[in-house]
């Protein structure tokens, strides 16, 4: 009889004592006086975040109404600051970035630090900057000039498919298709394999990414409360997929397969990201990072080279000394990474192109004046030389208006402070993280007025007006020295694909086209709800 009564006993103080710490690490925004949303003591504010009407940048704005510029809110114990501050983004992000070289924790995940089996876009500090300076060259702009021929090639194979297509004249599902292009292109760009999802839709890589998508993480939030667990959490996980079949590891089995071929053939050592990674040496693991930007050289101005360089403390120094030692990348790290970048090259250019397909079926002027002035500059599509494509201005608007009114990959954008530090007088604690509200910075009226900033306008970002705005006012592929590495490879790839698609289609709205536009949340990408169907009719 007394063991019951002793576990119970036990179970109720430990309960007990759980509630008292969440309630304490409750208190931090009041401390500060922050104000924010009433949190429950066990999930914090995470169940209001997502409801049935509304995904999580909606409820940021919604909380910016009700609470201000900067307000705090909690995933279970774990502070997050959500802020339209741009000063305070930007000591965040770029001044101060030594101490916030970490992302958020997702609430299942590997140790960023020491787990070895870590994406860089997870890692943190030493590790982190290890991988990004091993990587960073394959994405410099001689780099990725010399994917123009290959992404011209796969592009011209989407034209002939959306040709047949707008022949039939009904409405399709295009984000599918943008899919399948854009798996083409980093199949080859990454690992020299010919996907060709673009020709048979059931290829099995193409099945098995569209499962790993369409998982619905949103589950893994009952974990929340429970942060101290993540890691554990994490390789139970991996425990269990020996077991069953999880599209994840089928892909990373995948990618060994690959790595294996390459490694079994060194004479063939196509200059792509695998053989990058397989030769990979890190050279100087101390220097300042080269931040990824635009070729404008976008919020490069306000940054100086000492600004980048992480300031790691003594102790996690010594923790990274062996981390320094490892020049060459592990398997297990070579594997990891190349999952990332397929999902990268997947999911992310085929969305914004999607949502530059819908922007523009619904401002058919804004079009006109697309198609006019490649109709002008470009006569032939061999004619789409890099330099060419870099000198479509309007081309170049177009697609900064889409990611300002859709910047799908906010979630992402986020910091946690690795050292406690006072910024503009606000003292950040270790452990909190930032989050920037870009959703509500992009459609601030202030900074993207006169033109309601509801309306696609890309002449917003004309060279004179952008030049007048605050350097952060737009920020979708995120800020500073952990920015998007893919950031020009992207760019590059979309405005192919648009301009070469422009030239030959008009496109049209029709009735199956959801106006607005219904959004979806994964774990990190908002997406069209359910694609989008448009219609498209040949200009020839
Ligand atoms: C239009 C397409 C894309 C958008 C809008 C986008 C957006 C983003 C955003 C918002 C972040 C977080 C940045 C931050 O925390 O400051 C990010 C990180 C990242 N992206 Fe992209 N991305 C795109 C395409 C790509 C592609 C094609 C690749 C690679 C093939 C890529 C590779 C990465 C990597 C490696 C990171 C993590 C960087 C780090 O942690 O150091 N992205 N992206």
């Amino acid at each position: 009889m007394w063991i019951p009564t002793v576990l119970i006993g036990l179970w109720a103080l430990f309960v007990w004592a759980l509630y008292r710490d969440r309630k304490r690490k409750h208190k931090i925004f009041r401390k500060l006086g922050i104000p924010g949303p009433e949190p429950h003591w066990w999930y914090g504010n995470i169940k209001q975040l997502k409801t049935k009407t509304r995904i999580s940048h909606e409820t940021f704005q919604m909380w910016a109404k009700e609470y201000g510029n900067t307000y705090g809110y909690f995933e279970g114990p774990t502070p997050i600051l959500v802020s339209n501050d741009l000063d305070l983004i930007k000591q965040v992000f770029i001044k101060q970035f030594g101490k916030f070289h970490g992302r958020k924790h997702y609430h299942v995940q590997p140790d960023p630090l020491s787990d070895r089996i870590c994406s860089m876009f997870v890692a943190q500090g030493q590790r982190w900057k290890r991988l990004r300076t091993i990587l960073n060259p394959n994405f410099s702009s001689g780099k990725i000039k010399h994917s123009t021929t290959m992404m011209n090639r796969k592009a011209e194979i989407l034209m002939n498919k959306l040709k047949a297509i707008a022949e039939t004249g009904e409405p399709f599902n295009i984000q599918q298709i943008l899919q399948q292009f854009a798996l083409d292109v980093i199949g080859e760009a990454a690992f020299g394999i010919e996907i060709d999802a673009q020709s048979d839709a059931h290829t099995p890589l193409m099945t098995l990414i569209e499962g790993a998508v369409d998982q619905d993480f949103n589950q893994l939030a009952v974990f929340a409360p429970i942060p101290e667990l993540r890691y554990t959490l994490y390789k139970g996980i991996l425990f269990l997929s020996k077991f069953m079949s999880l599209p994840e590891i089928e892909l990373l089995a995948v990618m060994e397969k690959i790595l294996k071929m390459r490694r079994e053939q060194p004479q063939r050592n196509p200059p792509d990201l695998m053989q990058l990674m397989i030769d990979a040496e890190a050279s100087d693991d101390h220097g300042p990072l080269e931040i990824a930007m635009d070729d404008d050289g976008d919020q490069a101005s306000d940054l100086s080279k000492e600004s980048v360089d992480i300031n790691l403390s003594e102790t996690e120094r010594s923790r990274h000394a062996a981390e320094l030692a490892k020049r060459k990348l592990t398997t297990e790290e070579i594997k990891v990474q190349s999952l990332f970048f397929m999902y990268a090259g997947f999911e992310t250019s085929s969305s914004v192109l999607t949502y530059c397909m819908y922007a523009l079926a619904t401002n058919p002027d804004k079009q006109q004046l697309l198609y006019d002035e490649i109709n002008k500059n470009i006569q032939d599509e061999g004619d789409l030389t890099y330099d060419k494509i870099n000198g479509l201005l309007y081309l170049d608007m177009v697609l900064r208006e889409t990611l300002r009114m859709y910047p799908l990959g906010t979630l992402a954008t986020t910091r946690r402070c690795v050292e406690s530090c006072t910024i503009n007088g606000l003292t950040i604690p270790e452990g909190m993280v930032i989050q920037p509200n870009i959703w509500d910075i992009h459609y601030d009226p202030n900074l993207w007025g006169p033109i309601d900033s509801k309306v696609f306008e890309p002449e917003r970002f004309t060279p004179d007006c952008r030049a007048k705005r605050h350097p952060l006012a737009w920020i979708p592929f995120g800020v500073g020295p952990r920015n998007c590495m893919g950031l020009r490879f992207a760019w590059l790839e979309m405005k192919i694909v648009l301009a070469k698609l422009i030239k030959n289609f008009r496109v049209l709205k029709c009735s199956q086209t959801i106006i607005p536009l219904k959004l979806t949340e994964s774990t990190v990408i908002i997406a069209p709800k359910g694609g989008l169907k448009i219609k498209l009719q040949n200009r020839n």
